[in-house]
C-alpha cells in the first residue's frame, strides 16, 4: 500500500487525575496531573508496572473513563466533555485493541470485522470492498471465512486489528495486544502495527509492562508509576537518560543480554566475606555507545574489566549497548562513579567468588 499523508490526531492530556470510590466508600487515586502530548502520526508507548494507571489513562482517549480534573483532548476536541453525538464522532475516530482480542466467537472473520460497519449503518454492497481490503491488510485472506476457534493468537489479533481499522480511525489504542502472545508472534504483529502507522498516518498508543515492546516500536514514551508520569519524551531520550528507579528497571530487563548459567547460578545480592568480583550490566548509548569506555577504564583506573556477555541492538537508527562484566568488587564504587561520569548507566547485578 502506498504512504499517504499523516491522518492521526494528536492527544493532548493536561493535568488529568482521575479518582475512584471503592466499594467501601474510599477513595483510589489512578492518576495525578498527568500531562502529556502524543503527536498525530506518533507511535506512543505508555510503560508501567500493573496498577500503575495505565489503562485509565488509555480508557480516557475514547472517553470510556471521564478525568476527575484536567482535560483530554483528541484532535483539539475535549472528549472528557463531549456527550451524545460529540462523542460517538470521536469514538469513531478512535480504535482499540485488547490482549484476549475482544472477538466474537459465533462470527468468521469476516463478520468480525464488518460488525463496526454494521453498527454505524454503513450498506452491505459498501461494507464488503472495505472488509475484503481489511482482510488484505493484515494478511487474513485464506481465512476470511473462519472463525476466531479456529485462528492462532497472532491471527486473532489481526482480525482484532481489522476490525479496530474499519471504521478509518485516526487513533488506534493498544490495549496490552501482544501480552498473550509469544515472541515471535509479538514481532510480526509489531511489525504490522508500524507499518499501518506508517501507511495510514495513524497515532497509535499502546499500554505495556514490556519494555522490548516499546524499544521496538514507539517513536515516543511515557513510564507511568502509582499514577505519575515518571518520565516521558522520545524513547531513544528517555532508554539514554532514564534515570527514575522505575524506568531503570524495566531498562534492565529490556535487552537479551544474560548472565552465563555457570555465574548467575554462583551470584548474590549482597556482597559476602569472600567475593572478590562485582558483576554490572553497563548501558551504552547515545555519543558513548560506541566509544571504548573499558579500555579507557582499565587504563585510567588500572582496574581489570571482563566481559562476560553484552550486544549492541538499536532504537530506531540509534546504537544501544549492553555489556555485562565483572571486576574487582573492591574498585566497584570508583568504576561505577567513572563510567557514570562519561555518561554511561551502570547497575549492580550481584557478587561472586
Ligand atoms: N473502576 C474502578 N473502580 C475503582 N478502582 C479502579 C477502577 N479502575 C481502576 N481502578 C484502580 O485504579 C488504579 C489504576 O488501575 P489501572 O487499571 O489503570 O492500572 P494498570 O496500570 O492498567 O494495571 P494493569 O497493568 O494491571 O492492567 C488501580 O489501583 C485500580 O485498582
Amino acid at each position: 500500500m502506498t504512504r499517504t499523508e499523516p491522518t492521526g490526531a494528536s492527544i493532548i492530556f493536561e493535568n488529568v487525575g482521575k479518582s475512584f470510590s471503592g466499594a467501601d466508600g474510599t477513595g483510589v487515586t489512578a492518576l495525578k496531573d498527568v500531562s502529556l502530548t502524543v503527536d498525530a502520526g506518533a507511535i506512543c508507548g505508555i510503560i508501567g508496572r500493573s496498577g500503575a494507571g495505565k489503562s485509565t489513562l488509555l480508557r480516557m482517549v475514547n472517553g470510556l473513563e471521564r478525568p476527575t480534573n484536567g482535560t483530554v483532548l483528541v484532535d483539539g476536541r475535549d472528549v472528557g466533555r463531549a456527550r451524545g453525538a460529540e462523542l460517538r464522532a470521536i469514538r469513531r475516530d478512535v480504535g482499540m485493541i485488547f490482549q484476549h482480542f475482544n472477538l466474537m466467537a459465533q462470527r468468521s472473520v469476516f463478520d468480525n470485522i464488518a460488525l463496526p460497519l454494521e453498527i454505524a449503518g454503513i450498506a452491505p454492497a459498501r461494507i464488503e470492498p472495505r472488509v475484503n481490503e481489511l482482510i488484505e491488510r493484515v494478511g487474513l485472506t485464506t481465512h476470511r471465512d473462519r472463525f476466531p476457534a479456529e485462528l492462532s493468537g497472532g491471527q486473532k489479533q489481526r482480525v482484532g486489528i481489522a476490525r479496530a481499522l474499519a471504521t478509518k480511525p485516526k487513533v488506534l489504542l493498544s490495549d496490552e495486544a501482544t501480552s498473550a502472545l509469544d515472541p515471535e508472534t509479538t514481532q510480526t504483529v509489531l511489525t504490522l502495527l508500524r507499518d499501518i502507522s506508517r501507511d495510514l498516518g495513524l497515532t497509535i498508543v499502546l499500554i505495556t509492562h514490556e519494555m522490548a515492546v516499546v524499544r521496538d516500536i514507539a517513536s515516543q514514551m511515557a513510564v507511568i508509576d502509582g499514577g505519575h508520569i515518571v518520565e516521558s519524551g522520545p524513547t531513544y531520550d528517555v532508554f539514554i537518560q532514564s534515570a527514575h528507579p522505575t524506568t531503570r528497571s524495566f531498562l534492565s530487563g529490556v535487552t537479551g543480554v544474560t548472565l552465563p548459567a555457570f555465574l548467575s547460578g554462583r551470584l548474590s545480592k549482597q556482597r559476602n566475606a569472600g567475593d572478590q568480583q562485582e558483576v554490572l550490566r553497563v548501558t551504552f548509548a547515545g555519543p558513548h555507545a560506541t566509544d571504548p569506555m573499558l579500555a579507557r577504564l582499565s587504563t585510567d583506573l588500572n582496574v581489570s574489566v571482563n566481559i562476560l556477555a553484552g550486544a549492541i541492538e538499536e532504537i530506531g537508527p540509534h546504537p544501544f549497548g549492553n555489556l555485562l562484566i565483572s571486576l574487582d568488587a573492591d574498585r566497584g564504587a570508583e568504576a561505577r562513579a567513572y563510567l557514570e561520569r562519561h555518561g554511561l548507566l551502570t547497575e549492580v547485578l550481584g557478587y561472586v567468588r
